[in-house]
């Protein structure tokens, strides 16, 4: 056997010399050096020192009690990409690691290779391409499935990352370092001994040398151990490896899965936050808006300000969450509409602003400002282009829906007392009016009341011996008929002033027309009866021609002959006041709320607008609503006759009230109302009446006259004003004489002169119409005519004005139905027809006999038939008419006795005005 020596022994394991010559001197083999020979017992020795148990016969690597084995492999997985993305190829590194666990000195060798075992398997999967592409978040994008693992949750299967990183990426250094020569075939001694067969991985050696020595029959373990490819390795194994496959590719898609979620859930994260932004955005928006609000709210409001800019306790807190809800559907309102409606209003109803409305009224092509008034049509227009449900009322029906809202109490239904009369004078200039009011009044205070006269209110109450009288302070007849133009029938008598000594004159018969147009009766005070050329009697001549009879002449007219200069006459008269309001049985409730009428009103500086108004019914309190005309506003404060104030005033009291919103005109209504907000709108609707009442007028027509004015009494009122007496009195008879049955023609007044403002406001008053018959209005009595909607028609020929009378008050006769005959046909011969029975052959005689129209048969000229055509031809054609002159075949409906020599009538039913028959 050849020597072997230690540097050739290097050689052949392929270590270094001085490491070989240190591992035999630790092995307890002494050579001298390298070139010393070494036996092969002492080689044996070297190798059961390296196997760890140099002295024993025990493996003994150092004194550790593991082996570790460790081998990797690597394959590629094409896995297609999540949602779209490019495929991607996976690297896939399985990294496999044994222990071998050292047994105890006294164990068995072939245990210790039976306790080899699979400890850990380690499986690296790394992405060979970046998917940058499918993973758009850096964060998110997973390098290695690995991480991807790492952050689901289910990957915890693949087991432990801390493995893998300890796992040293060079394989099994230490073992490479202990391990004998890899190769030991080229050494003849180990051949020769239980060597192990030639392994090419050196792990190996010593695990396999080692059975080889001591438990050949097992060379499994050693083979399982060897390292060697798949093709090597145990099915187990194999197994184990598709196994771990499985569940690697397992874990891909659940990794791709989870990147999908997660790109899913990133694509909702980011929506999220991009509302949540948004909504941020606009909460600032709507902060800003609201600090804005509450800047102008705060500027207005001094020390809100303060508290919300400072922003401490108590500062305004800017809250965005409003008060209501906005609503999920458009509100459709009912908005009703009068006759007229401004813009302004309108829009208010329909709870818009004016210039959204404004807008929609020019889409509609009409250019408006929000005082224009749109009249009924053009505003049920508007409010269902708004999409609002219109409902057109009459402005009358809305003013008594609103007042019956506010006038809860049905004074109708109270008791009613005795009230004191309510009386105005009236009479001609220089008759002594004035004197006799102030007299009266002078005498009340000379009776004892206290602080005398001190202001003119235009109403005031005297304290006759049996009762209360309340005087108008407003002499003449024209202010009497203005209030009653006005629709205020506020007198109950009237004083008719005549001086004693200068009689009737014009304007007291003016004074008697507008008494009586107004149906109030007259006391005739017959002045200046003092004057030594008074004569009362000559008075009482003149006025019973005017129909008023004194009483002592059997007539009912009171006649108190009175002074106002000696006061003579003065208690009579109010005496006599009282007697007739008792002969009236004048009665109004005293409970209840105040209806009155304004008697007069003014704006006074410190006052503001001050109204005297007369209540008529029910009790006026400090402290009320009241609607007057156009205006509202509550009682502040309310005054007596004599400045003093007072808190509450009965029917019949004249009281000036303080507090309303504006000036109302004398005549208008003055109510006390229950709901100061009612009363506003009731003002509006009422204002918006008035402006459409104007503009009616300015169209209205004399033609429309008759309808509009006379239609509900079959009663034409008509108003005289003549050059002469003698004319008036003749066309006044022509035109009464004229009435009929159906028709009453009332000349309201026929007066001498020119046509005054007097004279239009008694017309107006009594809707009558006014004749000029030689004379003319003056300026302000057109004007008025003009407001008031009537024409003056002047006239020169009383022929004229009696057939234009006749004309209007024929309009209101209305029509009669006559006949007029169209055609007349006479049958020659008579045929049978199988559509029609029997067809009369004619020829028409007179006019056009028209299909349509009724028709009678005629015999011996005596109707036997009435009924209509059925047919009508022209040889065998269906015509419309047939004109004279020419045959044609009727049939008749319904009638089949038509003989020869018959006639048929053909005939309509007109509409004929029916005329008044003028005066003989
Ligand atoms: N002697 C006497 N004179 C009187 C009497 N009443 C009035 N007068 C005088 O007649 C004149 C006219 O009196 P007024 O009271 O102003 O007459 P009026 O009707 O109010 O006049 P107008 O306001 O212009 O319509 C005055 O000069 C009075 O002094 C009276 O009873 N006796």
């Amino acid at each position: 056997m050849a020597v072997t020596t230690v540097r050739e022994l290097a050689e052949q394991t392929k270590m270094p010399v001085e490491r070989l010559l240190a591992q035999l001197g630790d092995a307890g083999v002494n050579v001298a050096d390298a070139d010393a020979p070494i036996s092969a017992d002492e080689k044996k020795q070297w190798l059961e020192h390296l196997q760890g148990k140099p002295k024993k016969g025990s493996l003994g690597l150092g004194g550790s009690k593991k082996i570790s084995l460790k081998r990797k492999e690597q394959t590629e997985l094409k896995v297609a990409g999540a949602r779209g993305a490019r495929a991607k190829t996976i690297n896939v590194e399985v990294r496999k690691k044994r222990t071998i666990v050292r047994p105890e000195a006294d164990e068995p060798l072939e245990e210790v290779i039976e306790s080899v075992e699979t400890e850990e398997d380690v499986v690296e999967v790394t992405a060979a391409e970046p998917v940058a592409e499918a993973a758009p978040e850096p964060e998110a994008k997973a390098d290695t499935v690995e991480e991807v693992v790492a952050e689901a949750p289910p990957a915890a299967e693949v087991e432990p990352e801390p493995e893998v990183e300890v796992a040293p990426e060079p394989e099994l250094e230490p073992e490479v370092e202990v391990a004998p020569e890899p190769e030991p075939e080229p050494e003849p001694e180990p051949a020769a001994e239980p060597e192990p067969k030639a392994e090419p991985e050196p792990v190996e050696a010593p695990v396999a040398e080692a059975p080889a020595a001591e438990a050949p029959s097992k060379p499994e373990p050693a083979a399982a151990a060897s390292g060697e490819r798949d093709s090597a390795e145990p099915e187990h194994l194999r197994t184990e490896i598709s196994d771990l496959r499985r569940r690697v590719l397992e874990n891909l898609r659940r990794a791709q899965e989870q990147e999908g979620d997660l790109a899913r859930s990133r694509e909702e994260r980011e929506k999220a936050e991009r509302e949540a932004r948004e909504k941020e955005a606009r909460k600032k928006t709507r902060r800003k808006g609201k600090t804005e609000q509450l800047h102008v709210a705060e500027n207005k409001r001094g020390k809100r300000r303060k508290k919300g800019a400072t922003g401490g306790r108590g500062a305004v807190k800017v809250d965005t969450q409003h008060g209501f809800e906005r609503p999920t559907a458009p509100v459709i309102r009912d908005v009703e509409i009068p006759d007229s409606i401004t813009v302004g209003d309108l829009a208010q109803r329909m709870a818009v602003k004016a210039s959204e409305l404004i807008k929609i009224l020019m889409g509609m092509g009409m250019m408006s400002t929000i005082n224009e008034s749109l009249d009924q049509d053009t505003a049920q227009l508007v409010v269902e282009e708004m999409g609002h449900k219109a409902i057109p009322v009459g402005a009358k029906d809305e003013e008594e829906n609103l007042l019956k809202e506010v006038r809860e109490v049905d004074v109708d239904a109270l008791d009613s007392e005795s009230r004191p009369p309510v009386v105005t004078i009236m009479g001609h200039v220089d008759h002594g009016k004035t004197t006799l009011l102030d007299y009266i009044r002078k005498a009340r205070v000379a009776a004892g009341e206290a602080g005398g006269i001190t202001q003119h209110i235009g109403a005031y109450q005297v304290q006759a011996d049996s009762g209360l009288v309340t005087f108008l302070d407003t002499p003449g007849h024209a202010a009497f008929t203005a209030m009653r133009a006005r629709g205020a029938a506020v007198t109950d008598i009237v004083i008719l002033v005549v001086a004693a000594d200068d009689g009737v004159m014009p304007q007291t018969e003016e004074a008697v027309q507008h008494a009586r147009a107004g149906n109030v009766p007259i006391v005739v005070a017959i002045t200046k009866s003092d004057k030594e050329n008074a004569d009362p009697d000559r008075v009482k001549n003149e006025l019973a021609k005017l129909e008023l009879i004194p009483e002592d002449w059997g007539g009912d007219t009171q006649f108190i002959p009175v002074s106002g200069m000696t006061g003579q006459g003065v208690d009579e008269l109010l005496e006599a006041l009282v007697l007739q309001s008792e002969i009236l049985e004048l009665k109004a409730p005293k409970t209840g709320p105040a209806a009155g009428v304004v008697i007069e009103s003014s704006l006074e500086r410190g006052r503001g607008p001050v109204a005297t108004v007369l209540v008529r019914t029910g009790t006026l309190h400090k402290g009320d609503v009241v609607l007057a005309g156009q205006h509202f506003g509550r009682v502040r404060a309310m005054f007596d006759e004599d400045g003093k104030p007072v808190k509450e005033a009965g029917p019949s009291c004249p009281v000036q009230v303080l507090g309303l919103s504006g000036t109302p005109e004398a005549g208008d209504d003055a109510i006390a109302v229950t709901d100061e907000r009612k009363a506003k709108e009731l003002a509006s609707v009422r204002e918006a009446k008035a402006r459409d009442a104007r503009a009616k007028a300015r169209d209205r027509r004399l033609g429309d006259w008759a309808s509009s004015m006379g239609d509900d009494k079959r009663e034409l009122p008509v108003l005289l004003k003549c050059d002469v007496r003698g004319s008036a009195e003749a066309l006044a008879d022509a035109l009464v004489k004229m009435s009929n049955d159906e028709v009453e023609i009332k000349v309201v007044a026929n007066g001498v002169g020119g046509i005054s403002e007097s004279d239009v406001d008694l017309a107006t008053a009594s809707k009558a119409m006014i004749i000029g018959f030689n004379t003319r209005a003056d300026g302000v009595a057109r004007r008025k005519a003009q407001e008031a909607g009537l024409e003056l028609r002047y006239y020169s020929v009383i022929y004229d004005v009696i057939n234009d009378v006749r004309d209007a008050a024929s309009g209101l006769l209305g029509t009669d139905t006559a006949e007029k005959i169209v055609g007349v046909a006479a049958v020659r011969s008579v045929f049978r027809s199988s559509a029609f029975g029997a067809v009369a052959g004619c020829l028409v005689e007179e006019g056009t006999v028209r299909r349509g129209l009724p028709i009678r048969v005629l015999r011996d000229n005596v109707v036997i038939y009435e009924g209509e055509l059925e047919s009508l031809r022209r040889h065998k054609d269906d015509v419309n008419k047939v004109e004279a002159g020419t045959e044609c075949g009727i049939a008749v409906k319904n009638y089949d006795d038509v003989r020869e020599n018959d006639r048929i009538e053909v005939y309509e039913r007109v509409e004929v005005q029916r005329t008044l028959e003028a005066a003989d």
